[in-house]
Parts: structure tokens; C-alpha cells; sequence
């Protein structure tokens, strides 16, 4: 099988912003950092930004400041983050687009991608780091975990679904979002 040519998969030159979104454990820091290397752009992890900003972990925020404070703070960093690079790709944290407005600004300033990964693929990849992630730390076990990934996920769906760009291939690889990526600016 001949590898399809990499100009194929280019990201168009009007598409400046790529905002990956989704749950915790869909691959959007993971993901993004492979996006940001095949399409030649700088990637940014909004978690990463406001940790750096902050000088404490994501933990740390939440556990010292709180949800809110933490939220805010994301919302500030966002909003700073598209007027600053013109041209990146952005994971997101999993809550960004449900918060102070934040998906109208992701929307409208760059090409917002869920990544739409099961609940029961999100227990396998999450257990093993869970703790680092304050909404789920301290479950009990995987079927904690996975309800309260189930309610999260019900909660936040109609901002997630609200992305021009789907990926349900079961695990999002770098080649499927590509193709996808590419088929949304043939057809578009
Ligand atoms: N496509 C994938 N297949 C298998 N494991 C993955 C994949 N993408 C990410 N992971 C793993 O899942 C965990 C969460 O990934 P991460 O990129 O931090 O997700 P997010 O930023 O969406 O919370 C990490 O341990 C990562 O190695
Ligand atoms: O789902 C959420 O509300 C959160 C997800 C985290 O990012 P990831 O989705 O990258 O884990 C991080 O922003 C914070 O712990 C809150
Ligand atoms: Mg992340």
C-alpha cells in the first residue's frame, strides 16, 4: 500500500487555527502535539498555558482556588491565546467550550474539531492518570469513573456537537483526522 502523499493532507491556508475539543482522555493534547508537527504549526495546550501562567498544576488550581477560579482563568487564557498566534493548533481542556462563552470563541476563531472517542475507550486510557485530573480523582474504581465520565459527557454533548467537525473513528489517530480534516475543505 502506497502512503498517501503528505500535500494531500496539507491544512489549507485559510484554516490558520485548528481548537481541538472533547472529554478528558479523547487525545487532544496528545493528538494536537502530532497535528501541530504534520501541518507545520506551532500547538498550544490550554492546560499547559494556564499552569504556566499560574506556576501550580491544574490540581493545584482546583484544589487552592477552586472550580471557578480555574475557569476564569481559562476563559482569560483563551481569549489571549487567539489574539496572540495567528496560525496554531489548540488543544483545549475537556470543560473549555462549556464555560463563559468560550465555544462562540472557539468557533469563530479557527476550525473546531470533537473528538468524539466512547466512554468506555476514555475508563481504559483515563485510569492510569485520572489522579492528575481533579474531576477525576478520588473515584473509587473504573465503574466510578465511567459514570461519572457518562454524566459528564451528557452534560456537555450539545457543546461538543456543536463543532463543524466530528471524529468517531473508534480511536482519532493522527491519519483519520487528517482525512477528515481534508475531505471538510474539498466539500466545504
Ligand atoms: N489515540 C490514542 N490511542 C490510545 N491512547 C491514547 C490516544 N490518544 C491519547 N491516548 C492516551 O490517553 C491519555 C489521555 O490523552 P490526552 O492527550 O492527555 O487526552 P486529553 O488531552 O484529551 O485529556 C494519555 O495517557 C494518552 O497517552
Ligand atoms: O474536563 C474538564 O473539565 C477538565 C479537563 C482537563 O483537561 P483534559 O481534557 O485535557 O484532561 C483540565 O482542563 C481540567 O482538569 C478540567
Ligand atoms: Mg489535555
Amino acid at each position: 500500500m502506497t502512503r498517501p502523499s503528505p500535500v494531500r493532507y496539507a491544512l489549507p491556508a485559510t484554516a490558520k487555527r485548528l481548537h481541538l475539543i472533547g472529554m478528558p482522555g479523547a487525545g487532544k493534547t496528545t493528538l494536537g502535539r502530532a497535528l501541530a508537527v504534520a501541518y507545520g504549526l506551532p500547538f498550544l495546550d490550554l492546560d499547559e498555558e494556564i499552569v504556566q501562567r499560574e506556576q501550580r498544576s491544574v490540581s493545584e488550581i482546583f484544589a487552592q482556588e477552586g472550580e471557578e477560579y480555574f475557569r476564569q482563568r481559562e476563559a482569560d487564557t483563551l481569549r489571549d491565546v487567539v489574539a496572540t498566534y495567528p496560525r496554531l493548533v489548540l488543544a483545549t481542556g475537556g470543560g473549555t467550550p462549556c464555560f463563559h462563552h468560550n465555544l462562540e470563541v472557539l468557533l469563530t476563531t479557527g476550525l473546531t474539531l470533537y473528538l468524539a472517542v466512547p466512554v468506555e475507550e476514555l475508563v481504559r486510557r483515563l485510569q492510569a492518570v485520572a489522579a492528575s485530573r481533579p474531576l477525576l480523582a478520588a473515584l473509587p474504581d473504573a465503574a466510578g469513573l465511567e459514570t461519572r465520565l457518562r454524566e459528564t459527557l451528557a452534560a456537555r454533548q450539545g457543546f461538543y456537537d456543536s463543532a463543524p467537525i466530528c471524529c468517531a473513528a473508534p480511536t482519532c489517530s493522527l491519519e483519520a483526522v487528517q482525512q477528515l480534516i481534508a475531505r471538510y475543505f474539498t466539500t466545504a
